[in-house]
């Protein structure tokens, strides 16, 4: 099965320069080794990247089945697609077309990407990536705007959902622990799933075919808190932040691994002690998608009522920080 997934068209892997990322053990973290703990706060303070060995877990095990799921539902003809079509995008289940919420790249972010590297934002207008979204709160509510997709799909879905949130809290609460924070102030404690949030789970299409204009994901950093990314194919770079050159290296991709990164409101919430990392997707050549790319990203988000200052030190919510990028762009 995943042999139809796990193709690198025309890159040359021997030459390529890989983000030489930290791998942090579920099983460890689970168990609360405070090795792991301190592990992942390094990689998190460092990087802002990692991989997340989830081997033996459920995730791992459904991978191909909700890919399988995502095939099926992106090769249907437009029409078809268009019907689950929705102007909303952040309160969730929305099949939409050139509108995926690309975040604005932060200050912070801004100011470590020359300027070259920021054109290619200004091509996200007609970007040929498409999404199938579900909100975590409407998913649970079985809201009556789910898409048909993921009604039939509902156990796989829902399960996909249950265990990312669960495997995110569980991160948001050991870098709690490493940062030695209490009550309100802990992470997982302004991530409660039963308020108000924009936690998603998106599942991306990149098309075949699509060109360096429109294909990829342009540079930026993630509004959320974490993201949980599943993807069996290459395209993934993140902009270094410890190398002194500074410049893009490539995510490998890596069977039964997750790869999390920290979002720009983690990254407010620890008072900029956790890295936003900018990453990106390239189509596989460079210039032209050359094989139709699936991956699944899962946001967890803050309550959209949770405070913290942004890089121009003004109190902000979540809920401000992503509407504000959604108008950006
Ligand atoms: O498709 C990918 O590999 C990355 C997606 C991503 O960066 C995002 O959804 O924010
Ligand atoms: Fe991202």
């Amino acid at each position: 099965m995943s042999a139809h997934y796990n193709t690198h068209p025309s890159l040359p892997l021997d030459q390529l320069e890989l983000a030489p990322l930290s791998t942090i053990s579920w099983s460890k973290l689970e168990a609360n080794d405070p090795a792991e703990t301190q592990r992942l706060l390094d990689a998190c303070m460092q990087e802002g990247f990692f991989y997340l060995n989830l081997q033996g877990t459920q995730l791992v095990a459904k991978e191909y089945t909700l890919l399988d799921m995502m095939k099926n539902y992106f090769h249907q003809p437009h029409e078809v697609k268009m019907e689950d079509h929705s102007e909303s995008v952040t309160d969730g289940c929305a099949f939409y077309l050139f509108c995926l919420p690309t975040y604005k790249l932060s200050d912070t972010a801004d100011s470590r990407l020359s300027a070259g590297t920021l054109e290619r934002a200004s091509t996200l207008g007609t970007a040929a990536r498409l999404a199938l979204q579900i909100s975590y709160q409407n998913l649970i509510e079985k809201s009556p705007e789910v898409p048909g997709t993921i009604n039939k799909n509902y156990e796989l879905v829902s399960n996909w959902v249950f265990n990312s949130q669960s495997i995110t809290k569980t991160i948001l609460s050991r870098l709690s622990d490493a940062f030695e924070l209490q009550g309100s102030a802990r992470f997982e404690n302004n991530h409660r799933e039963e308020k108000e949030s924009t936690t998603t789970l998106v599942m991306l299409h990149y098309p075949q075919n699509s060109n360096a204009d429109c294909g990829g994901l342009n540079p930026h950093t993630d509004v959320g808190s974490l993201t949980l990314l599943f993807t069996p194919q290459w395209g993934l770079q993140v902009w270094s932040p410890t190398k002194k050159d500074r410049e893009w290296l490539w995510v490998e991709p890596r069977p039964g691994h997750a790869i999390v990164n920290v979002g720009d409101t983690l990254r407010f919430l620890s008072g900029k002690r956790l890295m936003s990392c900018v990453h990106r997707v390239l189509p596989t050549s460079g210039q032209n998608q050359e094989e139709d790319r699936y991956s699944i990203a899962y946001l967890i988000r803050a309550e959209s009522d949770v405070t913290f200052k942004d890089s121009r030190r003004t109190i902000t919510t979540a809920r401000c920080c992503l509407e504000g990028c959604r108008r950006f762009w």
